[in-house]
């Protein structure tokens, strides 16, 4: 009979919860108290586009160009200050976002990062929630529980002007409004990664639920797939 090498159990996999979805949807408010319902650690991949998108504005080039947009996506790193900027909430920066998102090679220069947060959650935290537009598709097609998060365009467009006027950044609502469409129609379009629910998600639409309806249906899909339960 063979004897095991050692009685030591290898770490469990950490779990990986997947929330996408359209701007503003409520993906950040939602991901964040699953997070700390769980004890998972969370990321808003969103908040990588936007500093790429940034960072080229910055340097004075153009979001649409491929390569000072790789460039940008090369340099940045987990520690990078500009992670941290309140300029990346505007809708400038959405904006530049979404057009660095369609390069195929500043995907990629994130892609690794996104993974390696999921496989190996900061802070030793047993799982992880990835919030943005591919990760049930793309980043993490193996995560226990995927969530598609949507609203009609004119909800989220008022649910996002409200949030601007919280943080004190001007905005004029049919500027907003013109952003999400713009985007939604860029995002949902584009060839690679485009924003569209895995097969396997559950869809949640928002648009007439408040965040703590959407935050217990989210609980109970997340408890049918993995036996979970909130420990906070
Ligand atoms: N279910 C909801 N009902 C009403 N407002 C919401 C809901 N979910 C989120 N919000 C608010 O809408 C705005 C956008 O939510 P956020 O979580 O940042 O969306 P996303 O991450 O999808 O862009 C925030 O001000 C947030 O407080
Ligand atoms: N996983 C992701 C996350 C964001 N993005 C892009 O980054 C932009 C900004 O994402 P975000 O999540 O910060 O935007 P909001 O939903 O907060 O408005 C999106 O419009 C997408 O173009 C993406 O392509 N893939």
């Amino acid at each position: 009979m063979t004897q095991p090498l050692s009685n030591q159990s290898a770490p469990a996999k950490a779990v990986v919860v997947a929330i996408d979805g359209p701007a503003a949807s409520g993906k950040g408010t939602l991901s964040q108290r699953i997070a700390g319902a769980f004890g998972f650690a969370h990321l808003d991949t969103g908040v990588l586009y936007r500093a790429v998108g940034v960072s080229v504005l910055r340097a004075g080039g153009d979001p649409a160009d491929n390569a000072a947009a790789a460039r940008a996506a090369y340099e940045l790193h987990p520690e990078h200050p500009i992670l941290q900027e309140v300029a990346l909430r505007t809708d400038e920066a959405a904006q530049a976002a979404s057009k660095v998102a369609a390069v195929p090679e500043v995907r990629a220069a994130l892609l690794d990062f996104q993974r390696r947060f999921a496989a190996h959650p900061p802070g030793g935290a047993p799982g992880a929630v990835l919030d943005g537009r591919d990760i049930g598709t793309v980043v993490c097609p193996d995560a226990q529980a995927k969530l598609f998060v949507t609203a009609s365009v004119e909800v989220r467009a008022e649910r996002r002007l409200r949030e601007l006027q919280r943080r004190g950044i001007p905005a004029i609502s049919s500027d907003v409004l013109e952003d999400m469409k713009s985007r939604d129609a860029r995002d949902s379009q584009r060839a690679v990664a485009p924003l569209r629910p895995a097969a396997d998600a559950f869809v949640l639409d928002t648009s007439a639920l408040d965040a703590d309806q959407v935050f217990s249906m989210a609980v109970a899909h997340i408890g049918s797939k993995t036996g979970l339960k909130p420990t906070a």
